[in-house]
């Protein structure tokens, strides 16, 4: 089946000046990885797609696709066979979890047996609040350790490794409580998140051609970013100052300033202005299709439904369900147990996601 998906309301739509550095390449800090091999061979340029974002938001004629759906196709056809259980293997994992356990006193936060993340693909992970969702995220990117386990990313184990090393390997994530630098300006945090430059070093700092490339580059793409996540006309202005969906959105462009293989959301879509909240899911969409791996944590069921290949459900720190969305969240027993009787509203249509209140439509509020 070929989905499409349309531009939805972008009112905050800042002019296009064309001046999104699309002509400067990317840069990566890691040289060529395996995922980078295997999109070029499917005629995909890693990385410098995202300089075409802001673009597509503002040239895209009324009515016309936005985002291109090649890979999701692609992810949906290889998910259809995949069986809709928990620790199910899938056919091209990039992230894989062995047993990875997490107790806090007499709380066992986070028991998972086996869980695997598909490439491409963009994976929810939903469950009651207190299911160790956070804690599975804090483990997998290193920010915690976990009490036993093992899992590893694109081949590479993981137990161990620093965030930031996680981070070089590939894998970022956003936090709940977002972790901008409040007195920085929005376009210095955004530099803040670009790999190290050679010029930071004290022998390339003698070099300054060389880092200036490296800085006009990083700051072209900061720019491509700030306005696909429509903050460009913030760039100047304390993030401190931002509101806390703007600052939501100035975290997770952050995070794509290392043009990670897999980013992990923890609940990017909690406080976002609904106005916005269609072009936050238009980013995520256009990751896929750039072949960045999305696994997102999120209580809003109208952007579950709307965007996942695959949904995963985690309660009492155990994976106990996952498969199609539909599958999963039509289920019965899943509904019963953890979605509640928010989860049948089907809100798949654009429309409803831009009349739909503030407050995230969820079983589980109050957080
Ligand atoms: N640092 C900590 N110290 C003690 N207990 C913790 C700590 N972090 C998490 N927990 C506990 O671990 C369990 C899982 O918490 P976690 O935040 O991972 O759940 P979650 O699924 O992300 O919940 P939510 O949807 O509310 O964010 C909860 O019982 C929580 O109280």
């Amino acid at each position: 089946m070929s989905r499409s998906h349309n531009p939805g309301s972008h009112d905050d739509k800042e002019p296009h000046d064309g001046a999104a550095g699309t002509d400067v390449p990317f840069l990566r800090d890691e040289g060529m990885t395996q995922d980078s091999r295997r999109l070029i061979n499917n005629g995909i340029t890693p990385g410098a797609a995202y300089g075409d974002l802001s673009d597509w938001a503002t040239k895209a004629p009324a009515g016309e696709k936005l985002v291109s759906t090649a890979l999701a196709d692609r992810v949906e056809a290889d998910l259809a066979p995949v069986e809709n259980k928990p620790g199910v293997p899938k056919p091209d994992p990039i992230l894989i979890a062995d047993g990875v356990t997490r107790r806090f006193g007499g709380i066992t936060a986070v028991d998972v047996g086996h869980f695997e993340i598909e490439r491409h693909a963009i994976t929810a992970l939903i469950g009651p609040n207190g299911a160790g969702k956070t804690t599975f995220f804090n483990l997998m990117t290193g920010f915690d350790r976990p009490d036993s386990g093992s899992w590893e990313f694109d081949g590479v184990p993981l137990k161990s490794v620093s965030p930031e090393r996680v981070a070089k390997l590939g894998m970022v994530r956003t936090f709940q409580l977002t972790k901008v630098m409040a007195r920085l300006s929005v376009m210095d945090n955004m530099l803040l998140g670009a790999p190290v430059q050679p010029g930071e070093g004290m022998v390339t700092a003698l070099f300054p051609a060389r880092w200036r490339r490296y800085e006009k580059a990083n700051r072209a793409k900061a720019e491509a970013l700030l306005k696909r996540f429509l903050l460009w006309k913030k760039r100047d202005d304390l993030a401190g100052s931002l509101s806390g969906g703007q600052r939501k959105l100035l975290e997770m462009a952050r995070a794509l300033m290392r043009d990670p293989q897999l980013v992990m959301l923890d609940e990017p879509m909690a406080g976002v202005n609904p106005a916005l909240k269609q072009s936050l899911l238009d980013a995520i969409l256009s990751l896929r299709e750039q072949g960045t791996t999305v696994l997102f944590v999120e209580h809003d069921m109208a952007m579950v439904r709307h965007i996942a290949d695959w949904v995963t459900v985690m309660a009492e720190g155990k994976i106990v369900a996952e498969g199609q969305p539909k599958t999963v969240m039509d289920d019965p027993a899943v509904v019963d147990a953890y979605l509640g009787s928010h989860a049948n509203i089907d809100l798949g249509d654009d429309s409803v996601l831009e009349e739909a209140p503030q407050a995230p439509v969820a079983a589980w509020e109050g957080k």
